[in-house]
């Protein structure tokens, strides 16, 4: 279902006459130019929810970009000062939340704001933005009308799910608020009308359920809308801003705020990046034994360009006794969330992956990255980002990182050098048959 016909639906003709505070929730990242939902990155989304338990400690400044240049800046450092309803506060301590995470911080007055104001707020995976907007969405049900006031679209059914859980856990000591899932499944019969104040399905049953069944009203939703009406409150989240989301984001979301991450700057600084010539993948595997041998490691991801050749490496590494954690692409969402909340909990030492897998996983604790196959773009260059994205997780906060590059060719070697060019940083060239020089180039 398109993000763009959920905008027409309720920003139709109809949509003009809401006197609705609307807000559009969920990441942004789940959409695409296409205004197709991109199950990948929605997936991706769904993976780092499963495995995580924790809020992810931005370590980048928030820049916020205000509608209003005249009205105070308004940030708050504590839960208090936003005044909530004592019940909503109740439910976010008992969630643990002792104080608002950098986002939330800016991001919660704008959300809360009476009237209503437009907010397009950016801020990486896990740093608290469904909690924000959870909250947003409680705070604004009013409790004594028993229909839908809120609607939040999730692009898939795990997500869905999981982001009510989220409402239901913080929304625990207010049991006047009624939430309901507009889901596959989850049936209503025709004709009846929904007392649940807050809805959270997923595009194909909210429009079922609001155009076709009718059993709750898009004009009632004070909540998440996506329309051009000026009347609207319109919150849009995102993990990252692509251009193609920017583009979205203008076009449904006028005179927004804009919260914004400044760009943390990735660097390769701390990482010693290396180059072993090797003749054919048994010779990159007795090279990689080698370097593993003469390290004390913390932990290992070596990446792979296919399924099968992880597949084959991770069976080559355990048949020689080392543990090894194998992410693949034909495993379930629940698989590889628990493959990688054990490599995580240092439960294994090694993850052998392929890129596609490891898309979108932080894992800080990782010292040594092996490209055990180089990352190439679809022409057969350099694919310089995915480089940087896989080596630059080795040497977080100044943490010292090795970088090790299985060369097998004239064109993987030329990839090495596309890469030193593109950086402007030297990979040294290694013999890992040679362990005295393994040992000296590593210290
Ligand atoms: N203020 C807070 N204090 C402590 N923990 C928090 C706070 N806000 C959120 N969390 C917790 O941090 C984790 C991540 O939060 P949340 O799911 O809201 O992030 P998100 O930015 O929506 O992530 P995603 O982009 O993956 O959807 C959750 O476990 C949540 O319970």
């Amino acid at each position: 279902m398109a993000s763009h016909s959920v905008a027409n639906a309720f920003g139709g003709p109809g949509a003009k006459a809401m006197s609705a505070q609307v807000g559009l929730f969920k990441s942004g990242d789940v959409y695409n130019l296409n205004d197709e939902i991109n199950v990948d990155l929605a997936e991706q989304s769904l993976l780092n929810k499963l495995i995580r338990n924790n809020l992810v400690k931005s370590q980048n400044q928030v820049e916020v970009l205000q509608r209003d240049p005249n009205s105070p800046l308004f940030s708050v450092k504590t839960f208090e000062e936003l005044r909530l309803k004592p019940q909503l506060l109740q439910g976010v301590y008992t969630m643990g939340f002792n104080r608002p995470s950098r986002i939330q911080e800016n991001a919660l007055p704008m959300m809360l704001a009476e009237p209503p104001q437009n907010l397009i707020a950016q801020s990486q995976s896990g740093t608290g933005k469904t909690a924000a907007f959870s909250l947003a969405m409680l705070s604004h049900v009013n409790p004594s009308n028993k229909w839908t006031q809120c609607l939040c679209i999730a692009p898939t059914y795990e997500l869905a799910v999981q982001i009510g859980q989220v409402i239901e856990q913080m929304g625990k000591f207010y049991p006047e608020v009624k939430l309901t899932y507009a889901i596959r499944g989850n049936r209503v019969p025709r004709g009846t009308t929904i007392e649940e104040q807050i809805v959270i399905g997923t595009p194909g049953t909210v429009l079922d359920w609001s155009l076709k069944l009718k059993v709750f009203d898009p004009k009632k939703i004070r909540v998440f809308v996506l329309d051009e009406a000026d009347d609207c409150q319109m919150l849009l989240l995102s993990a990252t801003f692509e251009d193609s989301v920017w583009r979205f984001a203008e076009r449904v979301i006028p005179d927004p705020n804009i919260i914004k991450l400044k760009r943390e700057e990735e660097t390769l600084d701390t990482i010693k990046q290396f180059y072993v010539v090797c003749k054919e993948k048994e010779d990159k595997f007795t090279a990689l034994c080698n370097i593993y041998g003469s390290l004390t490691i913390a932990q290992a991801m070596i990446f792979c360009h296919t399924r099968k050749m992880a597949a084959w490496l991770s069976g080559q590494l355990s048949k020689e006794g080392h543990q090894v954690a194998l992410l693949s692409g034909e495993m379930m969402v629940e698989q590889r969330a628990s493959v990688i909340q054990r490599f995580r909990e240092g439960k294994e030492k090694v993850l052998v992956t392929t890129n596609v897998c490891s898309r979108g996983i932080d894992v800080e604790q990782v010292s040594i990255v092996v490209n055990f196959d180089l990352p190439v773009d679809r022409d057969g260059n350099a694919d310089n980002e995915t480089y940087l994205h896989r080596i630059g997780r080795t040497g977080r906060f100044g943490k010292k990182g090795f970088a090790f590059n299985l060369v097998d060719s004239q064109e993987s070697m030329d990839l090495i050098n596309q890469i030193e060019l593109h950086f402007d940083r030297k990979i040294l060239k290694l013999d890992t048959d040679d362990l005295d020089e393994l040992e000296r180039m590593m210290i």
